[in-house]
């Protein structure tokens, strides 16, 4: 964690942001995967997410096929693999967000603490404020910014007198790393801070209401390398406190904040291992060939 891990071809970092693809040689993407087997170290032994034969469809495709895995709790899991492998999808199976999508359908066993997160008795508001999410485009409401922090724990109750809140809404921009720069514009309207402020913003939003883990789907890709590198920070120092699951097509990124590195490839989920472990000596031929560049 926090290294820059020089076997990580830059170049390779570049074309898995989407800007190129490879076209490989040896065709290591025809590499036949055994269903189910993920290679490394997919459990862990107090895990707070316990997730078993997950799988996921939209309609007759099939997104998801057959992974397990653990997520530890206070763990930094950084999910990476070529576009359209899963990572998304997975991931917002962690908090139920893809109930909203009519044609998509969960099977398998996903337990949150030793509870079923797929219980059809299960209140989702809840599961959400448990389990909070920060998106790929910074998505303030077109409030203050006060209203913007104050909004969840006002819906979930969290406070009996303005004082209350008004402590939460400086403790979670304190802890975005985003108080001194917001303290004397509270009322100003959020839509008016730079992008990287509104996406510090959104974490401080996801903080407010106390989450144990917090879901971020490549929560730097609109951001310049400064404001990303204010967020990788922040990530490092909330590790402390939350669970943070991130999608990421940087590996660098990857390699720079996360303890645990899931490689996804076409659904399967084929390598999990130490970070330091998948960029320096990868088990699987996939991985290593992803982590090289031979393939985006
Ligand atoms: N709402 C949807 N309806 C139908 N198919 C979907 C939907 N969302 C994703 N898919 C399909 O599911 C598969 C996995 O997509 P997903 O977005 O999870 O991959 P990803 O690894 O996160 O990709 P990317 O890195 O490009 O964001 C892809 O084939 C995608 O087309």
């Amino acid at each position: 964690m926090n290294t820059m891990n020089p076997s990580i071809s830059a170049e390779a970092d570049i074309r898995n942001q989407g800007t190129e693809i490879s076209v490989p040689e040896d065709k290591p993407e025809d590499t036949v995967i055994e269903e189910g087997k993920t290679v490394g170290k997919p459990f862990a032994d107090d895990p707070k997410f316990k997730l078993r034969n997950v799988e996921v469809s939209y309609g007759a495709a099939r997104a998801i096929k057959n992974i397990s895995l653990d997520i530890g709790r206070n763990e930094v899991i950084a999910f990476i693999g070529p576009s359209g492998c899963g990572k998304s999808t997975f991931l917002r199976c962690l908090n139920r967000m893809n109930d909203s999508i009519e044609i998509c359908r969960v099977k398998g066993s996903l337990e949150l603490d030793d509870q079923n997160i797929y219980d059809s008795k299960r209140d989702v508001v809840e599961l959400r404020a448990r389990v909070g999410m920060v998106f790929q485009k910074p998505n303030p409401f077109p409030k203050s910014i006060y209203d913007n922090v104050a909004y969840g724990p006002r819906i979930h109750g969290l406070a009996n007198r303005k004082s209350e809140l008004d402590d939460i809404v400086e403790n979670s921009l304190r802890k975005a790393g985003l108080w001194n720069e917001a303290k004397d514009r509270l009322d100003a309207t959020a839509t008016g801070m730079s992008g990287g402020q509104q996406q510090r913003l959104c974490i401080a939003r996801a903080i407010a209401v106390s989450p144990e883990v917090i879901l971020m789907d490549e929560p730097c890709s609109a951001l310049d390398p400064i404001a990303t590198a204010r967020v990788e920070e922040l990530i490092a120092e909330m590790s402390e406190s939350y669970t943070i699951v991130i999608v990421t097509h940087s590996m660098q990124q990857a390699a720079r904040v996360s303890h645990r590195t899931a490689y996804f490839h076409l659904g399967h989920l084929v390598e999990v291992n130490e970070t330091d472990k998948v960029f320096t000596s990868p088990e699987h031929q996939l991985t290593e060939s992803y982590i090289t560049g031979r393939f985006g």
